[in-house]
């Protein structure tokens, strides 16, 4: 690396490029490699100064930032490892950069194990669990459920348009849960068969709304008619901070490419493609939430989010 004070990593970019292309998806999964990214940022730094490791490091971290705007576990990562950068040397900084990386990592996987033992208890033996799009989270309460001895099945909505069903279908194969694939469109028949929804999240706003997987919204709705409980598994990672304070999170647009290809617009002509990758889903539709801290209707969540945020003031530590 040469010695200009903003130096970014080629693990930072690359970091990068596979999160906005979706390379490396998943809230969990963001945040992890954001963190493991800046620890090699900080590791690799040939900064003279702790003022040009410091820039470095804020560098790295607004790179990462820019990439995907929805799930807030990725700032919450970025935060959590540059908020404790501390020392007055370049070695010092650098230490505490890698431990406090190292430390959220740890944390994030321990905190996935928690929440999983906490809504494996929300599943009966014989249960059957209907899921969109994958979660980390959410297939947390099914391993541990089936820690636990229980028998779980699985509808798995395919989930337009990444199908990113197919990944939960084959994480759930792999722990030997019998799997039916259906398509989204169907999802409301299978509702009778199914004794759970459970879904994860990308941010959770302070009013108890769920931001997730576009579809999530209309899968909730139509569960509430049929009675079907919905179960959000969300680690306190997935809470945004800044809808304490009236913020709302922003729904990224992808590609239009991802909807419709070349070939087939060139068959159906010029249309316009809108493409969101998230929906809100409004908190009476949803039961609980279940947290590495515990199960929480969405309406209380706000007080977790008050202990674990509420004294967090200032700018964010990529920008000072
Ligand atoms: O953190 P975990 O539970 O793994 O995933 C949480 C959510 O992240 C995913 O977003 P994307 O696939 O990155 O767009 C899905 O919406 C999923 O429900």
């Amino acid at each position: 690396m040469s010695h200009s004070d903003a130096d970014i990593h080629p693990t930072v970019e690359e970091a990068a490029d596979d999160i906005a292309d979706m390379e490396i998806r998943g809230a969990a999964t963001i945040a992890d490699a954001a963190a493991g990214a800046l620890a090699t940022q900080a590791e690799d730094s040939d900064a003279e100064s702790p003022e040009s490791f410091r820039a470095e490091m804020r560098a790295a971290g607004r790179r990462l930032r820019e990439t995907r705007p929805t799930a807030v576990s990725l700032p919450n990562a970025l935060r959590y490892v540059l908020r404790g950068m501390e020392g007055r040397s370049v070695p010092d900084l650098r230490e505490s950069v890698v431990e406090s990386a190292d430390e959220f990592q740890r944390e994030l996987g321990q905190a996935q194990d928690n929440l999983g033992r906490i809504g494996a208890n929300r599943l009966r033996d014989g249960d059957t669990v209907m899921t969109h799009c994958h979660s980390t989270d959410a297939l947390s309460c099914v391993e541990k459920a089936l820690d636990q001895g229980k028998e779980i099945h699985a509808i798995v909505k395919e989930t337009r348009p990444r199908k990113q069903g197919h990944i939960t279908a084959r994480w759930l194969r792999d722990m030997g849960v019998p799997v039916t694939l259906i398509v989204d469109n169907a999802a409301r028949r299978y509702l009778d068969q199914t004794d759970h929804v459970l879904v994860g999240a990308d941010s959770i706003a302070a009013d108890g709304s769920v931001i997730n997987k576009v579809g999530t919204s209309g899968l909730a709705v139509n569960a509430r008619e049929r009675g079907v409980p919905v179960m959000v598994a969300a680690q306190t990672l997935k809470l945004h901070p800044d809808t304490m304070t009236g913020h709302t999170v922003e729904i990224e647009m992808r590609d239009e490419r991802e909807v419709l290809t070349l070939d087939e617009e060139e068959e159906i002509g010029d249309v316009t493609v809108e493409n969101p990758a998230f929906d809100v889903t409004p908190p009476r539709y949803v039961d609980a939430i279940v947290t590495e801290r515990g199960q929480f209707p969405p309406e209380s969540i706000v007080t977790l989010m008050r202990e674990l945020f509420g004294d967090q003031q200032g700018g964010e530590p990529w920008e000072e």
